[in-house]
């Protein structure tokens, strides 16, 4: 069966710096798939690729059978391809619902089949069900400019989530949060995964829970692909060691 996400052969450039040589990996549905590095790897500059952000110099990128090359983000998101920022990106003044709402609008907005009324219905009724399922509930009503920080993240996934993505990309999911923060964050996207069948590719500098949660990781360095398989050989791979080793040093 043809993997879910297929990258090939991607190059990327910025004027002197190679940000992405040759990068080619594969994630299969239903995958919780890790991309890891250095700082200055070149890991966000792939997940904007992947979204349409930046256009490599060179290689394609496959989504659920299809050639991704020329689509816009927005095609993409609307071909199921979903996306969270390593800096918040909530609306700060609207309330926690009326965000994950957002996402809801995605799923129901297009193609316009049912009646407006009825869109808007079923788009609440189904945020409100993410709500419940991330235990966002409580918050419903609060600004999310207001929410501490763990919580507006998990805002942040509740909207991601509601739009139904089938592959959600998520860049440093567990930055700033704390340890019990971290462990919540990784049962509701793990329950999502159950639950709704969404494929998850993130991006985390956290390697413990990289190494609990993975179930395939690939790791760059300067833009090259250093390894790609199970987390467990990573962690042996003379070459990611030395590249981690080198950047503590
Ligand atoms: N828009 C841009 N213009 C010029 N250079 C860029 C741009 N985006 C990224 N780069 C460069 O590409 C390389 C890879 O950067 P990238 O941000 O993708 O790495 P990263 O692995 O995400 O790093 P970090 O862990 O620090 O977030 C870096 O050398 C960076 O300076």
């Amino acid at each position: 069966m043809e993997p879910l996400l297929s990258v090939e052969h991607v190059t990327l450039r910025f004027k002197g710096v190679l940000a992405l040589a040759d990068v080619s990996f594969q994630v299969p549905a239903g995958a919780f798939y890790a991309i890891i590095g250095p700082n200055g790897a070149g890991k966000t500059s792939l997940l904007n690729v992947l979204s349409g952000l930046y256009r490599p110099q060179q290689g394609h990128v496959r989504f659920d059978g299809r050639d991704l090359d020329g689509h816009s983000p927005q095609a993409r998101t609307r071909l199921g391809l979903g996306r969270t920022f390593q800096n918040l990106e909530i609306f700060r003044g609207m309330t926690a619902l009326e965000n994950v709402k957002l996402g809801a609008d995605l799923r129901f907005g297009y193609p316009a089949l049912l009646p407006r009324a009825r869109r808007e219905q079923a788009a609440r009724a189904w945020a409100e069900e993410v709500m419940d399922y991330l235990h966002l509930a409580p918050y419903r009503n609060v600004p999310a400019g207001m929410l501490p920080y763990g919580l507006q993240k998990r805002v942040e996934v509740a909207r991601a989530l509601a739009g139904r993505p089938k592959l959600l990309l998520l860049d440093e999911p567990m930055a700033g949060l704390a340890l019990e923060e971290k462990q919540d964050l990784a049962r509701y996207l793990l329950d999502a995964r159950r639950e709704w069948g969404v494929t998850l590719v993130w991006v985390e500098h956290d390697l413990r829970a990289v190494m609990e949660l993975s179930d395939g990781v690939l790791v760059l360095s300067y833009g090259e692909v250093l390894y790609e398989g199970e987390p467990a050989g990573a962690r042996e791979n003379p070459r990611v060691v030395e590249a981690y080793l080198g950047a503590e040093a």
